[in-house]
C-alpha cells in the first residue's frame, strides 16, 4: 500500500546524478506496482557541484558531495539519497544507514583522446584530478604529464576536443548511464582497478526509517551490496583520505566473493596488490584484513598516507 505523499528522493543535480535519480526511480515503481508520481526527485546542490575549479582532494574531500543531502535526510526535506557510491566517504554518520544497491554496471575505466593505455607515452598529458588514476597512470609511464580535470562528463569530454590534454579516463558505468557507450576504450580490471564503489548506485536512507528502508529493500541488489560493504570497509580499514591512491573491486566467484586491492604512493613508485576471498558474511572483515596486509607490506613513506 503506498500512501499519497509522494517519497522525496534526492540527488545532485549533475546530468549523471539526475539519470542515477531517475533509474532509482523506475526501479522503486516498478518494484512496488506504484503510480510514476509516487517518487519525486529533488535536486540539490552540493559544494562539489558549485566549486569546480580546483582539485575535490583541496577543498575537503568527499564529504563536499554528500554533506547538503545528509542535511535534507536528517531534516525531513527528502525521504532517501542517491548517490555514486564511488563519491561517497568511507566512513558515514551514524543517523544515515545503506539502504540498497542497485546492480552493478561495467565497472571497467575508459580511456579518451588515444587508443588504450599502451599509446600513452612519456611527456603526453592525461586530465585527471583523481589521486588514483594519477599513481595508476605514473605506476605504467613515469613521466606522463598529468592536468588538473574537474568537472561533469561533458566538460571533461569538451576539453579533450579542446586539446588541453592528450587523454583522460571516465567510468565507463557514467559515461554509459549518458547514453556515451562508445566513447573511449574500455581498459580491462587487470590493468586498471577501479575505485572502491566504481560503478554502483547506492541509496541511503535514515537509521531506524523502516518504512523507507522496506522500501528500498525490494530494490536492493545482493552481489552489488556485498561488493560495496567490502570495498568500502576495505577503503575504510586504511584510513586513508581523498588523498590517497586506492583501488579495490570484489566480485563474485562462485560460491565466494573475490577481492581485489591496490594501494598506490601518489607518484605511481611504489605500488602494493594483493587479494582475497571471502563468502558474504565475513566480506567487511575479510576486507579489513586484507586492508591491514597492503599497510604491513608498505614503505613507511607509503603507510604515512593512509594511517594518520
Ligand atoms: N567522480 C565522479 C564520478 N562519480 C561516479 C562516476 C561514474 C559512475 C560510477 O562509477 O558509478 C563519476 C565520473 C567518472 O569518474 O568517470
Amino acid at each position: 500500500m503506498h500512501k499519497a505523499e509522494p517519497l522525496k528522493l534526492g540527488t545532485r543535480g549533475s546530468p549523471l546524478a539526475l539519470v542515477q535519480a531517475r533509474a532509482v526511480a523506475a526501479a522503486l515503481v516498478a518494484a512496488h506496482g506504484w503510480p510514476e508520481d509516487s517518487v519525486e526527485i529533488v535536486p540539490i546542490k552540493t559544494t562539489g557541484d558549485k566549486v569546480q575549479d580546483r582539485p575535490l582532494a583541496e577543498i575537503g574531500g568527499k564529504a563536499l558531495w554528500t554533506k547538503e543531502l545528509d542535511r535534507a535526510l536528517l531534516a525531513r526535506d527528502i525521504d532517501f539519497a542517491v548517490h555514486s557510491a564511488k563519491d561517497m566517504e568511507s566512513i558515514r554518520p551514524d543517523a544515515i544507514a545503506l539502504a540498497a544497491a542497485l546492480p552493478r554496471a561495467d565497472v571497467r575505466e575508459r580511456i579518451i583522446g588515444v587508443s588504450g593505455l599502451d599509446a600513452l607515452r612519456p611527456g603526453m598529458r592525461v586530465g585527471t584530478t583523481s589521486p588514483r588514476r594519477a599513481a595508476q597512470l605514473l605506476a605504467r609511464v613515469p613521466g606522463l604529464g598529468l592536468v588538473p580535470f574537474r568537472g561533469n562528463v561533458a566538460t571533461r569530454l569538451a576539453r579533450i576536443d579542446a586539446g588541453e590534454a592528450d587523454a583522460t579516463l571516465l567510468a565507463s558505468a557514467g559515461l554509459a548511464r549518458l547514453g556515451m557507450h562508445d566513447v573511449g576504450a574500455p581498459i580491462p580490471v587487470e590493468a586498471m582497478l577501479p575505485a572502491p564503489g566504481q560503478a554502483i548506485i547506492a541509496i541511503e536512507a535514515r537509521t531506524g526509517d523502516d518504512t523507507v528502508l522496506g522500501h528500498l529493500a525490494a530494490i536492493n541488489d545482493a552481489d552489488a551490496m556485498t561488493a560495496l560493504v567490502a570495498e568500502r570497509a576495505f577503503a575504510a580499514a586504511l584510513g586513508g583520505s581523498c588523498h590517497s591512491p586506492v583501488a579495490a573491486l570484489a566480485e563474485r566467484d562462485g560460491a565466494d566473493f573475490h577481492l581485489r586491492a591496490e594501494i598506490l604512493s601518489t607518484d605511481g613508485q611504489e605500488r602494493i596488490a594483493a587479494e582475497a576471498r571471502f563468502s558474504e558474511s565475513d566480506a567487511a572483515t575479510a576486507a579489513e584484513t586484507l586492508a591491514r596486509t597492503l599497510l604491513n607490506r608498505a614503505s613507511p613513506a607509503l603507510r604515512s598516507l593512509f594511517v594518520a
